[in-house]
């Protein structure tokens, strides 16, 4: 069973302003709301690849109600505990014109230490060999940083395997825990080293730096359009992005580490794992929103998926 964990969910509200401009007025020619928060795009996406899983978390308020009605309907097992205050609406604007993605997100709500042991019993519940357990996003605002440090330790010392998709700070102190998988954009990667990252092989470096001062077994390092680099002891694939047309790239991650999960979860072949993993990402990108892709989408993206394998002395400049 994979269980996803979001401490601070949000509702998407995607615009679509054609020469989106700063400093003057824009307007908005459509709207589009959906549920999200990391974990539960991660939960979303793994329904559609015909895949259970079960989503934890924090909720509140009228937003919170509307997202645990739209898992109901879904038929997405969840286990949300309701605090006071107002789930966040995070704001997706999406210039179709000059072909960007602004992401405005609020911060979040505050919540006390009990409500965290709440959940943290809810996410360490039933777990075994089997269990995959899925970290991701920010969390409240007044929560440690170091608390998907702890919470991966706990569901570590439980023997299940544990995917940590976070920035920063959490980031940071979350891989001292040794999670199994890690997926970091590169963004997040070049943070975490404090330095630009231009090659492929640099990248490679880093994350077997990664994996053996840590213990993590596998790292995924996306890549955008130019597709995601896959390390594991065997060695570093860098499989391709695909060009498609893009109507938005929130929540490709998410659809990126849902199959990751996915393919964990059923025992995948590691090269069938980063093909699903591709070829989730990127059908994310082909829909609005966060509306997730259909399965159909995914399979016919699967057959498109390239990849290299890549020698340490591989001079691909990265470029980004
Ligand atoms: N513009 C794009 N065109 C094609 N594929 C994309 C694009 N953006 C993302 N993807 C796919 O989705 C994956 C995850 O996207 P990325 O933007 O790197 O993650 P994140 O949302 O975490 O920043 C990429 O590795 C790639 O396969
Ligand atoms: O918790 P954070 O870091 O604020 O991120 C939340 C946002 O990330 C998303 O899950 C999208 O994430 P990705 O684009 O990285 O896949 C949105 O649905 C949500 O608004």
């Amino acid at each position: 069973m994979i269980t996803t964990v979001t401490l601070n969910p949000a509702i998407d509200k995607t615009v679509e302003i054609n020469s989106f401009a700063v400093n003057s007025v824009n307007r908005i020619s459509s709207v589009r709301l959906d549920v999200g928060g990391k974990g539960i795009n991660v939960s979303k996406v793994l329904l559609n690849l015909d895949g259970r899983s079960r989503a934890v978390g924090i909720l509140a308020g009228k937003a919170g109600e509307y997202i645990r009605q739209y898992l109901d309907e879904a038929g997405i097992e969840n286990d949300f505990i309701f605090v006071p205050g107002e789930t966040r609406t995070n704001l997706k604007v999406v210039d179709q014109t000059k072909h960007t993605n602004t992401d405005i997100n609020e911060i979040g709500l505050e919540v006390t230490a009990g409500d965290m042991e709440r959940v943290k019993e809810k996410v360490l519940r039933d777990l075994d060999a089997h269990s995959v357990v899925v970290f991701s996003g920010s969390v409240p605002r007044n929560v440690n940083a170091d608390v998907y440090r702890q919470w991966i330790e706990a569901v570590n010392k439980a023997g299940a395997r544990t995917i940590l998709d976070a920035d920063g700070e959490l980031f940071k102190q979350g891989i001292e825990a040794g999670p199994y998988l890690i997926k970091p954009n590169i963004h997040e990667l070049e943070n975490w080293l404090d330095r630009k990252i231009n090659t492929m092989p640099e990248i490679a470096a880093t994350a077997r730096r990664l994996m053996q001062q840590y213990g993590i077994a596998v790292v995924v390092v996306s890549l955008g359009e130019k597709g995601a680099l896959f390390v594991n002891q065997d060695g570093a694939i860098w499989a391709h992005g695909i060009c498609v047309e893009v109507k938005s790239t929130v929540g490709a991650g998410d659809s990126m580490v849902a199959a990751l999960a996915y393919a964990l979860d059923a025992g995948y072949s590691w090269e069938k794992a980063i093909s699903l993993a591709v070829a989730a990402g990127t059908a994310n990108v082909m829909t609005a929103g966060t509306e997730p892709s259909s399965l159909a989408a995914v399979q016919e993206l699967e057959k498109q998926v390239t990849w290299e394998y890549l020698l340490d002395d591989t001079k691909i400049e990265v470029g980004m």
